[in-house]
C-alpha cells in the first residue's frame, strides 16, 4: 500500500531560524499519528510543509505519492490551523467555512450545485454542527470550532486530514467527542495527523506517535515511543510527567 506521506531530507528555515532540519517522516494510511513536541519544534511548519505552503530549502515530500500541491488542489489533504492562525472575527457562518472545502470542484464562479449542498450538510451533520451552520464562524465553541474544520475536509473529500492543536481551548467532553470522531475517520480509511501538547489525550486517541524537535526523533507505537530518553530528546532535557503516565 502507498503511505499517506513520505517526506525526506525536508529543511525548511525562516531567516536565520531553523525550523526543520533535513527531517524525514513517512506516515501509514488509514491511522491516527499524534506529533508531539515544545513549542517552536517545528510542527506547524511540518504541516504547512507538507501540505506545500512554505518555501522547503532541501528535501521531498510526496502525499500518497503525488507532489503535495497538486494533492491539495485535488482536495485530497485538508488542514485544521492553530486557533491564532485564524481571524475569528471574519463575517461568515459555519456552513461558509465548510461550504470553502467545496472551492476546488466549484469552478471559478462558485456556484454552489445541489451536490456541493449536499455533501456540505452531509459534513456538517457528521460533526454535529447542523443546527448551528448558520451562526457566525468566531460564535462557536472552541470544540465546536475544530470540528467545523474538520467538516470543511470532509465536505472536500480528504483522505488526509492535519490538525493543529485539536484540543487547545477545548473542554474534556469536546476532547472526547472529537476523539470519537477521529478514531472514526480513521476506521473508514482516513489518515489524521493530529499535533498536540496534551499527552494525557494520546492513548485514546493516536495509533501512532511521532516525537519532533526540528527532526523525527522517533515514529512508532505509544509505549516504544514515549520513553524518557526520547522524550528528553524531544523536550530538550526536561521529561513532562504526565508523559509518562500516559
Ligand atoms: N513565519 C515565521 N517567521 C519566522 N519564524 C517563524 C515563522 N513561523 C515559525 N517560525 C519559527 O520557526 C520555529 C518553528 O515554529 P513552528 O510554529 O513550526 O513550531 P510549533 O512546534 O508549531 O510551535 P507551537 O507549539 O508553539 O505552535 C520557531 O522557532 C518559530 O519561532
Amino acid at each position: 500500500m502507498t503511505d499517506a506521506i513520505t517526506a525526506s531530507g525536508l529543511t525548511v528555515s525562516y531567516g536565520d531560524t531553523l525550523a526543520l532540519d533535513d527531517l524525514d517522516f513517512t506516515v501509514e494510511p488509514g491511522l491516527v499519528h499524534g506529533l508531539i513536541g515544545m513549542n517552536g519544534s517545528g510542527k506547524s511548519t511540518l504541516f504547512k510543509a507538507l501540505m506545500g505552503l512554505v518555501k522547503v530549502d532541501a528535501g521531498e515530500v510526496r502525499l500518497y505519492g503525488a507532489d503535495p500541491e497538486r494533492a491539495r488542489r485535488a482536495g485530497r489533504v485538508a488542514y485544521a490551523p492553530q486557533n491564532e492562525d485564524v481571524d475569528w472575527a471574519f463575517p461568515v457562518s459555519v456552513e461558509d467555512v465548510v461550504t470553502m472545502g467545496r472551492y476546488g470542484q466549484m469552478g471559478w464562479r462558485r456556484r454552489t450545485r445541489e451536490e456541493d449542498r449536499r455533501r456540505v450538510s452531509e459534513a456538517l451533520e457528521r460533526v454535529e454542527l447542523l443546527d448551528l451552520r448558520d451562526r457566525q464562524i468566531g460564535a462557536l465553541s472552541g470544540g465546536q470550532r475544530k470540528r467545523a474544520f474538520v467538516a470543511r475536509g470532509l465536505a472536500q473529500g480528504a483522505e488526509l486530514l492535519f490538525l493543529d492543536e485539536p484540543f487547545a481551548g477545548v473542554d474534556k467532553r469536546s476532547e472526547a467527542t472529537i476523539t470519537e470522531l477521529l478514531r472514526d475517520l480513521a476506521a473508514e480509511g482516513r489518515t489524521i495527523v493530529v499535533s498536540t501538547h496534551d499527552l494525557v489525550a494520546v492513548p485514546a486517541l493516536c495509533d501512532r506517535v511521532a516525537l519532533i524537535n526540528r527532526r523525527i526523533i522517533a515514529h512508532g507505537d505509544a509505549d516504544d515511543v514515549l520513553r524518557p530518553d526520547l522524550l528528553a530528546e524531544a523536550f530538550g532535557g526536561f521529561v513532562p510527567q504526565e508523559a509518562l503516565r500516559a
